[in-house]
């Protein structure tokens, strides 16, 4: 699914409007009233107070309708007009009045905190205040608005975006933001859903069709791409019957130090059980029994007494997952970087391995093209310097991938696989996967999955879907807070029969 900026969706807008041949005020109903099905689907006539809470631009105007849509079901509404603005736009004109015309009690006009109405834990909260329209700070009494609400604790809607989220950069100040429950959102997802900054103000979100250009939607290049089962079960690649271990591919895994062998033990069973046909883990001397009686499928090569002094490996492999558990000792340093001189295998780089190549910008020269990295966000700063806010971090991941042509998974709830200038964000995964290991779990199914043929970038995403997935079952059975890494590798199984299981139908009401 695509995620597309303000910008592109105002253009969408235009587009719709000219080829549709229908006004900006037609469009304007066509989206509120899907947003109100939506909300009586749920509601279902419920005797609850609703207070719909309006600003004077088309957000607002969505608001209006939605209250006269409510209104004319028998809902017990009140509707209140935030006067942040003079300007109010014709649509929301359009709107007020047809709302006065119907409706005895007309809307409240909000100019002050004095106007602030109560608002009861039971009621339920509209929030079309402001959309993709917000380009500076509120007024001090908007802000208290918000606040106010925030402090009812109430069930709150946002209408498109929670009002006080600008689409791409983090708040001015934290609190002065709808905390909604859920969000109906326009056509497509907005990319502030995603990021921990912003995607706080939203517990949940609904994305609504309503009917923008088919050709517009179809040749945009989105923001970023939001990849769920129904993409994901495309990169799917059969195994055919008459396959033996060899068609897989040989992964190995290399990594660990005295006390942080589990790391490789996780890795290389997540490299096996995501299908790699043989794995072996290159660990120091200190990890060969514990590897061995932990994965008798996995063959193990030794380096070094409590930490790895050289890599060379001679046997035949397709890929190689790197750094988890290897420290940073010079030592160690010394060998990543000579082996880095030298390989030739697609590779997917974690954890210290990451941690070294921050150290120096001669060593990030040595990348090799189409190399995966998998920061998780301390590392993430390491390798390229601090950010501001989430919008900032993600175009220095994006300048980071173009200069050094390799792949950045940002790690985190809906990680995202940053390729050069092209975004994907997952949709699996959950809290419960916050666990020690668990990174370690994703850099051995993304190697599994690359020894196995595919190719770099289908093995992030897929590999990053499948792993979330894992822990949403996982999580499903142990909750979030006993979920830990060796869950997500029981689990990659039932995440691979997951991607053909159809979604039950939905019950008609
Ligand atoms: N294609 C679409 O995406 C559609 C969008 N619609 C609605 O239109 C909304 C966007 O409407 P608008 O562009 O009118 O914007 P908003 O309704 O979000 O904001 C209203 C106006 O307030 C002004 N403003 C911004 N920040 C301010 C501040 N801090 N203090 C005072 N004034 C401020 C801006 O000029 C802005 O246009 C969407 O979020 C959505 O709800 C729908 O009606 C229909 C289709
Ligand atoms: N709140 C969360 N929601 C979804 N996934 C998460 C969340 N927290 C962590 N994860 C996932 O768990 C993994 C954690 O990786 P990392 O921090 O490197 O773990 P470790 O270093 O312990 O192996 C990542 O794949 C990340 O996306
Ligand atoms: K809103």
């Amino acid at each position: 699914m695509k995620i597309l900026s303000a910008n592109q969706l105002k253009e969408a807008d235009q587009v719709t409007l000219e080829n549709q041949q229908i006004s900006s005020l037609d469009l304007m109903e066509r989206a509120a009233s899907q947003v109100f099905n939506s909300i009586h689907q749920k509601l279902k006539g419920a005797p609850i107070l609703i207070h719909v809470f309006c600003g004077i631009g088309n957000n607002g105007g969505d608001g209006l309708v939605i209250s006269r849509l409510l209104l004319e079901h028998g809902y017990t509404v009140k509707t209140y007009i935030v006067n942040f603005s003079e300007h109010r736009s014709p649509e929301f004109l359009d709107n007020y009045d047809r709302l006065k015309s119907m409706s005895k009690e007309w809307p409240i006009q909000l100019r002050s905190e004095e106007d602030f109405p109560k608002i009861a834990r039971q009621d339920m909260v509209i929030d079309a205040i402001f959309g993709i329209g917000l380009n500076r700070p509120m007024v001090s009494w908007v802000v208290d608005l918000v606040k106010h609400i925030n402090e009812a604790r109430c069930f709150t809607l946002g209408v498109d975006v929670p009002s006080g989220l600008y689409s791409d950069k983090a708040p001015d100040d934290p609190n002065a933001v709808i905390v909604a429950s859920t969000t109906v959102t326009f056509q497509s997802p907005k990319m502030v859903f995603f990021l921990p900054q912003t995607g706080k103000y939203t517990e949940n979100f609904e994305v609504i069709d309503i009917g923008l250009d088919k050709d517009f939607l179809h040749q945009v290049n989105p923001q970023a791409l939001l990849f769920h089962k129904r993409e994901i079960s495309t990169l799917y690649k059969p195994r055919p019957k008459f396959s033996h271990k060899g068609t897989y591919g040989h992964a190995v895994i290399i990594g660990g130090s005295y006390g942080k062998i589990g790391s490789t033990i996780l890795a290389s069973k997540a490299a096996l059980r995501i299908g790699a046909g043989l794995v072996s883990a290159y660990v120091p001397e200190c990890g060969y029994i514990p590897l061995q009686t932990s994965n008798p499928e996995v063959m193990v090569i030794t380096d070094g007494e409590k930490n790895i002094t050289t890599i060379d490996i001679s046997i035949s492999h397709n890929a190689i997952g790197i750094g988890m558990g290897l420290g940073t000792s010079d030592q160690t340093t010394t060998a990543f970087i000579k082996f880095l001189e030298q390989n030739k295998s697609p590779l997917v780089i974690d954890a210290d391995a990451i941690n070294i190549l921050a150290k120096n910008d001669n060593y990030k020269e040595l990348i090799p093209e189409n190399a995966i990295l998998t920061p998780h966000p301390k590392e993430l700063e390491r390798l390229v310097g601090s950010w501001e806010h989430d919008f900032e971090k993600i175009e220095k991941a994006k300048a980071f991938s173009k200069k050094y042509h390799c792949i950045l998974i940002i790690k985190g709830a809906y990680s995202i696989v940053v390729a050069g200038n092209n975004l994907y964000v997952n949709s699996t995964g959950n809290q419960g996967m916050a666990t020690a290991g668990s990174g370690d779990v994703l850099t051995g199914v993304i190697t599994g999955l690359i020894a196995q043929g595919y190719d770099p970038l289908q093995a992030s995403i897929f590999g990053t879907y499948l792993h979330g997935r894992a822990g949403d079952i996982g999580a499903s059975k142990k909750g979030y807070e006993s979920l830990i890494a060796g869950d997500l590798i029981t689990n990659l199984g039932n995440a691979y029969v997951d991607l053909f299981k159809r979604e039950a139908t939905k019950p008609e009401n």
